[in-house]
């Protein structure tokens, strides 16, 4: 898996590197370079760039651009825009309680942004797909946007949440069907369809998405067609490399999984940064780093002090050194939808395995990750001097009681799993802990209390993050959940509509501090489009809606 056995990518982070020295740090995304498609067989573009004049090393701006425009297409290129089949200006059924004139408005232009983001693969592709990063894929897909061309794994979900809140089915499915062709190919969903995210994949939702599909249309060939793949992915994430196991004071052995990507080199999208942050490593810190890095990209929160040893410095991350609060909820959750999937298609002895399987990490969870006493679930850090012949010893003070937003995720089963043996039974009712977090600002959940600079940390808020607890509220049995999910709700939708409305755009990340702000730090310049952000913001409408007399503005 590394870059050398593709020679593509090898090529390409030549170019990423060069490019850097040429143009310079100001406005330079490396991603930019190892998206480009190639014109030529890559031996020609080879050669021609060898033969660069360079000066002290850099080569001279205008051959650059020159050698650029003569071997590469545009980077982005290789993806077309994709007619939506089933999309409408206003569908049937659009958002029935969103009553206010000026948020509709808005709220059927975040719809229509639907056709901006919706792409499918070049056919030029499939001919020739060594001259690509991008992989084939067989359908229509919705990217993130700006940078993010490709179709990603966990943005999706909320892609799809919002698709739904569109009417749009036929789209959703489609999703799902490019993300199950990935599976075939390579076992797993991977972070993005690029060649360079083939090492890992981001928290597992599909089962969520065949889930939420499922309960709007009641396609049960859905069903049927996605389980081979469902139990793929199982195996995939409690494997050698993700699976841990852990015994408890009393003895008892418990199995829970933690990111972990098949990566030791820097990643080809980001490699000069990360070559940059990697100076003051020796060579086999290097490698270390770069696996914990691209661990950390698994788990789609890159990056946070929550990785962190130190939250000041990023090289001191560990994400392998870490069971994961919300990556274990959506395992239980892939665990309870195989079953549930299983006992409709009628294969109950799979079902009957699977609820066995959810109840021993329901079980582990609880054990291991649930704090009684601070009312939440925290990370565990795994440490090396407590393990003996592969089994970790519970250690107290290995859990990371510092708050994040992850620490409330497995709240969402509330929404998910009502009426079943739920895992949140001891969380407290009144919501002390989650009101006394620090979490819950003006405008929006916060993804951490720590201002590192890191994107998945303080100010930002994240719309992934913001819809589970939300969701999970929603659906809790008491009346103050209800309305605490609901306040969150209006105050991010109303920072959402600031933004667009200040900026034209939708945003990936939003500052909760600020209404209308758009979220900051972290290795790229904020983005905008933006697929989970404009999914989410459907789906809270169509949950809370918005009355006529409700005031759209901060
Ligand atoms: O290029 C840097 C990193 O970018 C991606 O991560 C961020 O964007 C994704 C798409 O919206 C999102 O899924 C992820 O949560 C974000 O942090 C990419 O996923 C990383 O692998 C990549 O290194």
């Amino acid at each position: 898996m590394a870059t050398d056995s593709d020679p593509l990518l090898s090529f390409l982070q030549r170019v990423q590197s060069d490019a850097l020295r040429t143009m310079g740090p100001t406005d330079f995304d490396p991603k930019l370079y190892v998206d480009l498609p190639l014109k030529t067989n890559l031996s020609i573009a080879v050669s021609a760039f060898d033969s660069l004049p360079r000066r002290s090393g850099t080569i001279p701006i205008s051959e650059f651009n020159k050698f650029l425009k003569e071997f590469f297409d545009e980077a982005g290129s290789d993806l077309v825009y994709a007619e939506l089949v089933d999309f409408k200006p206003e569908p049937e059924g659009f958002l029935v309680k969103v009553e206010n004139e000026e948020m509709r408005k808005w709220a059927l232009e975040v719809h229509a942004i639907w056709k901006n983001l919706s792409r499918r693969v070049s056919d030029k592709i499939k001919k020739r797909p060594e001259r690509h990063t991008l992989l084939y894929l067989p359908g229509t897909v919705i990217v993130p946007g700006s940078r993010f061309r490709e179709v990603y794994y966990w943005d999706s979900y909320w892609v799809i949440r919002g698709l739904l809140a569109s009417k749009m089915y036929d789209t959703a499915k489609g999703i799902v069907f490019n993300l199950i062709s990935l599976i075939e190919t390579y076992g797993h969903v991977l972070n993005g369809a690029r060649t360079y995210y083939t090492n890992r994949s981001q928290p597992p939702l599909l089962s969520s998405m065949v889930r939420d599909i499922y309960m709007r249309t009641g396609d049960a060939e859905l069903l049927k067609r996605t389980l081979p793949p469902l139990l793929k992915e199982h195996s995939f994430w409690v494997s050698d490399i993700h699976q841990v196991t852990i015994q408890d004071q009393r003895g008892h052995k418990h199995c829970l999984s933690r990111y972990q990507a098949r990566w030791y080199q820097p990643r080809p999208e980001s490699a000069t940064v990360d070559e940059e942050l990697s100076l003051k490593l020796t060579p086999s810190e290097k490698d270390a780093f770069y696996h914990e890095l691209a661990s950390a990209a698994e788990s789609g929160w890159d990056f946070s002090s929550r990785w962190m040893r130190n939250s000041s410095d990023l090289t001191t991350t560990a994400t392998t050194s870490i069971i994961p609060v919300d990556l274990n909820t959506f395992i239980y959750k892939l665990e309870l939808d195989i079953s549930t999937f299983t006992k409709i298609t009628g294969d109950n002895s799979t079902s009957q395995k699977f609820i066995e399987s959810a109840k021993s990490r329901k079980v582990a969870i609880r054990s291991l990750l649930w704090n009684p006493n601070l009312g939440q679930w925290f990370d565990y850090w795994l440490d090396k001097h407590d393990a003996h012949q592969g089994v970790y010893y519970w250690n107290p003070g290995s859990q990371n009681c510092k708050i994040f937003a992850s620490n409330f995720v497995p709240l969402w089963l509330l929404s998910q799993y009502p009426d079943s043996d739920q895992l949140i039974e001891e969380f407290d009712e009144d919501l002390t802990s989650l009101r006394k977090s620090g979490l819950i600002r003006d405008y929006g959940i916060a993804t951490s209390l720590s201002n590192t600079g890191q994107q998945w940390d303080f100010p930002n808020g994240w719309a992934p993050l913001q819809h589970m607890i939300v969701d999970g509220l929603a659906n809790a049995r008491s009346k103050e959940a209800r309305s605490l999910a609901e306040g969150i709700a209006i105050n991010w939708i109303k920072t959402n509509f600031a933004a667009y409305k200040k900026t034209g755009s939708m945003h990936e990340k939003c500052n909760v501090e600020t209404c209308g702000e758009f979220g900051g730090g972290g290795e790229y310049i904020p983005q905008t489009g933006f697929g989970w952000s404009n999914g989410v913001v459907l789906a809270l409408l169509e949950e809370f809606g918005w009355p006529r007399d409700r005031d759209v503005s901060c």
